[in-house]
């Protein structure tokens, strides 16, 4: 296979701090700003795209082959892209895999968003260690005419992410139920043929393969708007509240997901599950702090060890802001470390079914080492039956 051919580019790259990286676009023509993440997963780029916690970002492949096996509408995590934009090493192949229903490059293309390949990714991948996810602006143009000084203006300009509220953007409208299971099970867990509990999931930008993993571990889920009231959550008579991951700054979000979160803490004993920017707002409503990390944690090979059986989880990962370990109040425990850098991976109430985890238990993609934590959630609803 040919390294892309550099010799007209029709992409770029320009970082805040002026370097430029050139390379040949395809997807989507025009321009766009986001900040910049990479990925070391070597499976799933159609779910990494449509995870609806990458919007405002641009994500870099650290994995070469992008684009291969093409694209299937059952592998998308939300209706469409929601990542900004894609940068990879090589310029897609045609696809093999008989699920793929259409290239890569057409299926950005026609969901209006920017790739560009024949990119160095390895020496991007150490800027964004070193500079700490910079804010960039990507632009396609087939004639290969580039303003780069408006580029560099342009991601100077980008506020970031600290301090947006993006979940709002991605949100459903309105309720509706979700009932379809996943198509794979883990081993050594058993399929609930029927719903036991009913759960509302918050939507902050859920995954789908939450959602299934939910419906497989026994839930009746009910999705909410992001923005549902208490009052909203308890009218469904739920036996437990999921809440999801998502986009942006968690404290942001917390505005207004925070005190509903608090306000089920006071006046409810019902088991509460967070995945991800759940997981950051639970602590927020708790009395934790989170912090926005250098680079974050995007990749399908994430270990994390839970603090409790001191096994090793190889976990999914996808964030840019971390709960911070030392800000957790008294009642509050930390189950879960990221053996890369220590950074808090979980917590848990004491004496209390309601705990969350940073990582993705769903994977999607990723390993399912994780899973136990939804059946964990369907036994804390189940005990919390036997007691009422
Ligand atoms: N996957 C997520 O839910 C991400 C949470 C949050 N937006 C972060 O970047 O840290």
């Amino acid at each position: 296979m040919a390294q892309t051919a550099l010799t007209k580019p029709t992409a770029c790259l320009a970082l805040a701090d002026g370097t430029v990286f050139y390379g040949t676009g395809f997807g989507a023509t025009g321009q766009t700003v986001a900040e910049l993440c990479f990925n070391t997963a070597m499976t799933g780029y159609q779910e990494i795209m449509t995870d609806p916690s990458y919007a405002g970002q641009i994500v870099t492949f650290t994995f070469p082959h992008i684009g291969n096996v093409g694209v299937t509408p059952e592998d998308d995590e939300t209706a469409e892209p929601v990542a900004a934009g894609m940068v990879v090493k090589w310029d897609p192949t045609a696809p093999s895999n008989w699920r793929s229903t259409e290239t890569l490059k057409t299926w950005l293309e026609q969901r209006g968003r920017i790739a560009i390949g024949g990119i160095d990714t390895r020496r991007l991948t150490r800027a964004i260690r070193q500079q700490g996810a910079p804010h960039v602006a990507l632009a396609h143009d087939p004639e290969g005419k580039f303003d780069i000084e408006a580029l560099v203006a342009a991601a100077r300009g980008f506020c970031g992410l600290e301090g947006l509220d993006l979940a709002k953007d991605v949100t459903c409208s309105q309720s509706y139920r979700w009932d379809e299971m996943r198509w794979a099970w883990p081993e050594g867990y058993s399929r609930q043929s029927a719903p036991q509990h009913k759960v509302v999931a918050l939507d902050y930008g859920a995954k789908r393969n939450i959602l299934r993993c939910l419906a497989s571990a026994g839930c009746d889920v009910t999705v909410l708007p992001a923005t549902a009231t208490a009052a909203e959550v308890l009218a469904h008579s739920p036996d437990g509240v999921f809440l999801s991951n998502g986009p942006g700054d968690p404290a942001a979000t917390g505005a207004y997901a925070v005190p509903m979160i608090k306000e089920l803490l006071e006046t409810t004993d019902l088991p509460i599950f967070g995945i991800c920017l759940g997981h950051q707002m639970l602590a927020l409503a708790l009395g934790a702090k989170t912090v926005k990390m250098n680079h974050g944690h995007h990749g399908a090979n994430h270990p994390v060890k839970d603090l409790e059986t001191g096994k090793v989880e190889i976990t999914s990962m996808n964030h840019g802001f971390a709960v911070d370990a030392q800000t957790l109040p008294e009642g509050v425990e930390e189950t879960h470390v990221s053996l890369f850098d220590g950074s808090n991976c979980g917590i848990r109430m004491t004496g209390r079914p309601v705990y969350s985890v940073q990582h993705h238990p769903e994977a999607s993609p990723g390993p399912q080492d994780s899973f136990y934590l939804f059946e964990r959630f369907a036994e804390a609803m189940a005990a919390r039956k036997e007691t009422v």
